[in-house]
């Protein structure tokens, strides 16, 4: 009862509250010829008005709640070229102003602008963990492009909203580098992603318990602007379920549904199944995706799974160097819950909770259909995972024992601990005749790691039969093929960590380096070269851990 009559007390008029911030917030707007919409607010319940004060909330998809500046001087560490022209129209000279630097880091509010948290919860390592919501993220509206396209615009590390908890609603330099520069590089390595425009550091002190052992140090608060065509997420879903606010959870799936599948027709009786089976779909082929480049998300909770099948919330993630399914990026999953080779039945644990989601909104035959997807599901995820894989070793077409080859040379990859990323990049280097004759260079460092497997000579026989099967294929053209799928460059961890501890001392130059790597990670690159980001990793990156807080 006192949680209610506390969410009462603070309810207010939606009209009251738009116009507040309308009218109240003009003067804060910047200049940046950057308009932002807000079509969701037109449509999805908000709830009130003012402040961050973390609070139950019922009966709505939002929260109004305004970003609290940084303390200054402010520095814009990096900007992504990419997001600034081609997504937002925005000229690059836009970076020197200084109202930019203002707008994305909650300083100030692009014209148009009304700052919202998002209501979510989520399953978080297996257990129902009730209401999270965006506790240091302030959505800013939307931006519909030339192409139009439309994007939405967030901050994280922009202060408390009413879904902080007990966080202080700030995230840290560590892991706003992280964020930005992985989200960029999943870009550009053609996985599907939320975007980053741009980081920005401060000199907020934030304080932080890095491995949960009491060592409580100061670090810096940074805020990061990031889009995705949409932020919601299974958790979005799950909570009006969870509180049985079936109406909100109707009025939240119809527009999710209208404004981001468009192809489904709202007067299909079964467009609730529909948008399952895309869901599914989608998510499958997303985790054999992340798969085929050795990326492992790190916590895979409900409330970190797009319902657009968009990786989001980069954390304590990481890319599998040597080869082992059993990978853990981070220090905090010690039951390995989210290894990387556990992420296709995460997904499906996840999905299961999206279908109890939707339950209440489903007939029984619908219910049993959607149990049949999710019994596909398993299938889609070979599917696709094979396919990637085919590609990755140069197969066109199909031929039976192209499982077993994919399945061998993982093994072989496995016993050796061969390098993920650099052993079919160099797979996509050596010509057939090097293969043949076990005249691998020394600097196929991670090829050579496999040749001292005793059935690797066994697997190459293997291999150059199937690509002799190939009879209209050359060298030259697998070659191509392959190096447009093996990317030679993949942020590792002690990669984003040799610029993290630059980034702290107010040196951005790494951060620009592997952004500028990164967004071409299929090209071979001089300077890339010389930092080493192709090289066997140095043996400092053997002690490097990976904290979950940030
Ligand atoms: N410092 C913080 N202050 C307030 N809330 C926080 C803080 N850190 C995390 N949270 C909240 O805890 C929940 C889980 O955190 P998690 O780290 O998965 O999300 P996140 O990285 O903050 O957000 P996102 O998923 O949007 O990237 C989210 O509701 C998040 O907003």
């Amino acid at each position: 009862r006192d949680e209610q009559d506390f969410c009462e007390s603070k309810v207010c008029n939606e009209r009251e509250f738009k116009q507040n911030h309308f009218y109240t917030n003009e003067k804060t707007y910047g200049e940046i010829p950057l308009t932002l919409s807000h079509r969701l607010l037109d449509a999805l319940p908000l709830d009130e008005l003012d402040g961050p004060v973390s609070r139950p909330v019922r009966g709505c998809v939002f929260s109004g709640s305004r970003p609290t500046p940084l303390k200054e001087p402010l520095t814009l560490a990096a900007a992504s070229q990419d997001v600034l022209r081609n997504i937002l129209d925005l000229n690059e000279s836009v970076i020197q102003n200084e109202e930019f630097v203002l707008c994305v880091s909650g300083g100030k509010l692009f014209p148009g602008s009304i700052p919202l948290a998002h209501r979510y919860g989520g399953h978080q390592f297996g257990y129902w963990a009730g209401q999270l919501g965006d506790g240091r993220a302030h959505f800013l509206g939307e931006y519909t492009n030339r192409k139009g396209e439309r994007w939405e615009l967030q901050l994280k590390g922009s202060g408390k909203t009413p879904y902080s908890r007990s966080g202080d609603g700030r995230a840290v330099i560590r892991s706003s580098v992280r964020e930005f520069l992985c989200s960029e590089a999943m870009h550009f390595l053609g996985v599907p992603t939320s975007r980053a425009l741009s980081l920005v550091v401060s000199e907020e002190p934030v304080w932080r318990d890095l491995f949960y052992n009491g060592n409580v140090i100061k670090e810096r608060g940074a805020v990061v602007l990031r889009l995705a065509r949409s932020w919601f997420r299974i958790g979005s879903l799950e909570i009006l379920t969870r509180t049985g606010e079936l109406d909100v959870l109707r009025t939240l799936l119809d527009f999710i549904i209208e404004e981001y599948f468009k192809s489904i027709a709202m007067n299909d009786p079964d467009k609730y199944v529909v948008f399952f089976s895309r869901v599914v779909n989608e998510t499958a082929h997303l985790i054999a995706h992340w798969m085929s480049v050795g990326f492992a998300h790190g916590v895979c909770n409900t409330d970190n799974f797009s319902l657009l099948s968009i990786t989001i919330d980069y954390g304590p993630f990481g890319f599998m160097e040597s080869y082992d399914p059993n990978f853990v990026p981070n220090t905090s999953d010690d039951e390995g819950r989210y290894s990387i080779g556990a992420q296709a039945n995460v997904g499906l644990f996840n999905l299961q909770k999206l279908l109890e989601a939707l339950k209440p909104l489903l007939t029984s035959d619908q219910l049993s259909q959607c149990r049949q997807t999710l019994r596909e599901y398993s299938q889609t995820y070979q599917q696709r995972f094979h396919e990637l894989f085919k590609a990755k070793l140069g197969f066109l077409g199909n031929q039976e024992t192209d499982s077993y080859v994919i399945a061998f040379l993982l093994k072989l990859m496995e016993d050796t601990g061969a390098d993920f990323t650099m052993t079919f990049r160099q797979l996509s280097e050596v010509t057939m005749s090097q293969l043949q004759t076990g005249s691998i260079p020394p600097s196929m460092w991670a090829l050579s790691d496999l040749l001292s497997h005793e059935y690797f000579r066994d697997w190459v026989q293997l291999y150059l039969k199937r690509l002799s099967r190939m009879e209209s294929d050359s060298d030259a053209a697998r070659q191509h093929r392959m190096q447009g799928v093996n990317p030679r460059y993949v942020l590792r961890n002690w990669m984003a960590e040799s610029a993290i501890r630059k980034a702290e001392k107010n040196d951005f130059s790494e951060v620009a380096l592997l952004q500028k790597t990164l967004t071409e990670p299929f090209v071979e690159q001089e300077e890339a070269e010389r930092a080493g980001y192709s090289s066997k990793p140095p043996s400092w990156a053997q002690q490097l851990r990976v904290s979950c807080s940030s």
